[in-house]
């Protein structure tokens, strides 16, 4: 279980991630536009930047937590040991416990067969399906993925999706891919505007929302968002501020 307990980080005096409370204990779906603090949150979580306020997993205090096994991540920064991606896989076999066989046979699949490739060599994509199967196939209870379809082909995207449903009990995946989202529509989802989490509602109240403007009494969620109110409200209601249907809209929200 990851609970966050009045959770703020800075970046030098900005306040990025502010006065975060939630209690997560499922894989959850985390949208937010650009530089609204996923990431940040994120790395927070798997103890890479220091924070304010606690944040829990199953009970100790992340930033009193060495080499704990039951969390696992496809945050670039947590993979700055080793150079050659068998050299990775080894050395996450020895202090992570994955399993290397589980994981040579995912990234195979994938297309990622010539395990003496540089891990800096990779293509953008190649990166995200390498970093994202090494956590996956760590099988830890709990998995923080930033973005694990990034830049990754169709295809492949939905065997990773299914992947993620199969490994993890909990844990928080961030997402801009509407289509992905759609996969992941019975999973609770929070949203992030500028450092505020709002939610949990299901994926796919937040894909089937009209969003008015605030305070309706029907709303499934209310955001505020530079001072100004919005409600998701379920199906066609009200006046919409815009016709949002897409997450691209909601996203514009924010900016
Ligand atoms: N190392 C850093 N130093 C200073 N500011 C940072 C640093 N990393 C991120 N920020 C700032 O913190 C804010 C949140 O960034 P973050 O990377 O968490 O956003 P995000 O929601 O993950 O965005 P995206 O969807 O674009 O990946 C942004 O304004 C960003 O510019």
């Amino acid at each position: 279980m990851i609970e966050l307990n009045n959770v703020s980080i800075f970046y030098g005096k900005d306040k990025v991630v502010k006065d975060v409370n939630a209690t997560i204990n499922e894989k959850v779906i985390l949208l937010g536009p650009n530089g609204s603090g996923k990431s940040t949150l994120l790395k927070a979580i798997a103890g890479i930047i220091p924070y304010q306020g606690h944040i829990f997993i199953d009970g100790k205090e992340v930033s009193k937590l060495r080499n704990y096994t039951e969390l696992s991540t496809n945050i670039n920064e947590a993979f700055s040991l080793g150079v050659k991606l068998k050299d990775v896989i080894y050395i996450y076999e020895e202090i992570k416990g994955i399993n290397s066989k589980l994981a040579i046979g995912m990234l195979s699949q994938l297309g990622l067969k010539d395990l003496n490739k540089n891990i800096y060599s990779l293509s953008a994509g190649q990166g995200v399906i390498f970093r994202t199967i090494i956590a996956l196939a760590s099988n830890s209870k709990i998995i923080l993925l930033d973005e694990p379809f990034e830049n990754v082909d169709i295809g492949k995207r939905k065997i990773i999706a299914n992947w993620i449903k199969e490994y993890g009990k909990e844990g928080i995946i961030v997402t801009h891919e509407l289509d992905m989202v759609k996969i992941f529509k019975d999973y609770k989802a929070n949203l992030i505007f500028e450092g505020k989490v709002f939610g949990p509602i299901t994926a796919k109240d937040i894909l089937e929302s009209s969003i008015i403007e605030g305070e309706d009494q029907s709303a499934i969620l209310e955001i505020e968002v530079n001072k100004k109110k919005y409600s998701f409200v379920k199906g066609e209601k009200g006046y919409k501020v815009e016709n949002l249907v897409t997450l691209d809209r909601i996203y514009n929200l924010g900016e």
